[in-house]
C-alpha cells in the first residue's frame, strides 16, 4: 500500500464528492423539519439524496429507544449502544453513500452523543475521541440555535411536569455544548427561533454546491 492510500485509509473524512451534512440541536429546534425541506430542496437540484437519523431503525437504535421508557441502561451502556448503532449507520449507510457521490443528511449524530451523554457525565472530549475513531467528520454541520424554554413549549413540556427542572439543565448543557462546537471549520449556527421558511433559505444557502 502507498503511503497515499495508508492516509486515505486512516483518515475517516470522506474525500468523495458525495457530502455530509449533519443537522444537530436540541430537541424541538426544528431539525427533522429542515432535514426534510432540505432533502426535498437537493433532490429537486438533482442530487441523490439519503435522509437518515440517529438513534437509527436498526437493533442498537430500537434498543436505546426502549430503554427511553424503561430505563434499564446505565449511563455507559447507553454510550456503548449509541457507539455500535452509529459504527453500523457509518459503514453500512454514511460511507457507501458519501463515497457513491449522495448527500447524506442527518438529523443527529455524534456531537449528540457529547451533548446528552455529557450532560449525563461522561467526558464530551472522551466522547469525541470514541467517535471520531471511526466515525468521518461531516462536511457541513448545521446547529439549529434555539432557547430552552422555546424550545420545550415547541415539544409541548409543560412548567412543573414530572422531571422537567431536570430536563431544562439538561437541555441547557446540550445547548451549551453545541454552541461551542461554532468554531468548528465545518460549523454553522442558525437562529431556529425564525420562522420555518426563514431557517429553511439559510440551511439551503450552506448547502448550495
Ligand atoms: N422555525 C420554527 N418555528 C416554529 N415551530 C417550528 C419551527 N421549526 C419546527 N417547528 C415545530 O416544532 C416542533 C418540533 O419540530 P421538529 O420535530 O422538526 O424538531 P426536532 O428538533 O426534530 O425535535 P426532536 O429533537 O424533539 O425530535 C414541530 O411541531 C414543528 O412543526
Ligand atoms: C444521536 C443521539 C441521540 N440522543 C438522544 C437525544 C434525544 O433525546 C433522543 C433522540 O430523539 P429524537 O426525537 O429522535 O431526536 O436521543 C442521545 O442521547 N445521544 C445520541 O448520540
Amino acid at each position: 500500500m502507498t503511503s497515499d492510500q495508508d492516509t486515505a485509509a486512516t483518515d475517516p473524512t470522506p474525500q468523495e464528492t458525495g457530502k455530509l451534512i449533519v443537522i444537530e440541536g436540541i430537541d424541538g429546534t426544528g431539525k427533522s423539519t429542515q432535514a426534510t425541506m432540505l432533502a426535498e430542496a437537493l433532490r429537486k437540484q438533482g442530487h441523490e439524496v439519503v435522509q437518515s437519523h440517529e438513534p437509527t431503525d436498526g437493533p442498537w437504535g430500537k434498543k436505546l429507544r426502549e430503554s427511553a421508557t424503561t430505563g434499564r441502561l446505565t449511563i455507559e451502556q447507553e454510550l456503548e449502544y449509541f457507539l455500535k448503532d452509529r459504527e453500523q449507520h457509518v459503514e453500512e449507510l454514511i460511507l457507501p453513500t458519501v463515497f457513491k457521490g449522495g448527500m447524506v443528511i442527518l438529523d443527529r449524530y455524534y456531537f449528540s452523543s457529547m451533548a446528552y451523554q455529557g450532560a449525563r457525565g461522561i467526558d464530551p472530549q472522551e466522547i469525541r475521541q470514541k467517535n471520531e475513531a471511526f466515525a468521518p467528520l461531516p462536511h457541513i454541520l448545521i446547529i439549529l440555535d434555539l432557547d430552552v424554554d422555546t424550545a420545550l413549549d415547541r415539544i409541548g413540556v409543560r412548567d412543573g411536569e414530572a422531571n422537567e427542572f431536570e430536563k431544562r439543565d439538561a437541555l441547557q448543557f446540550c445547548r451549551d455544548l453545541f454552541l461551542g462546537l461554532a468554531d468548528e471549520p465545518f460549523a454553522h449556527v442558525i437562529d431556529a427561533s425564525q420562522e420555518i421558511e426563514a431557517v429553511h433559505r439559510e440551511v439551503l444557502e450552506l448547502c448550495k454546491s
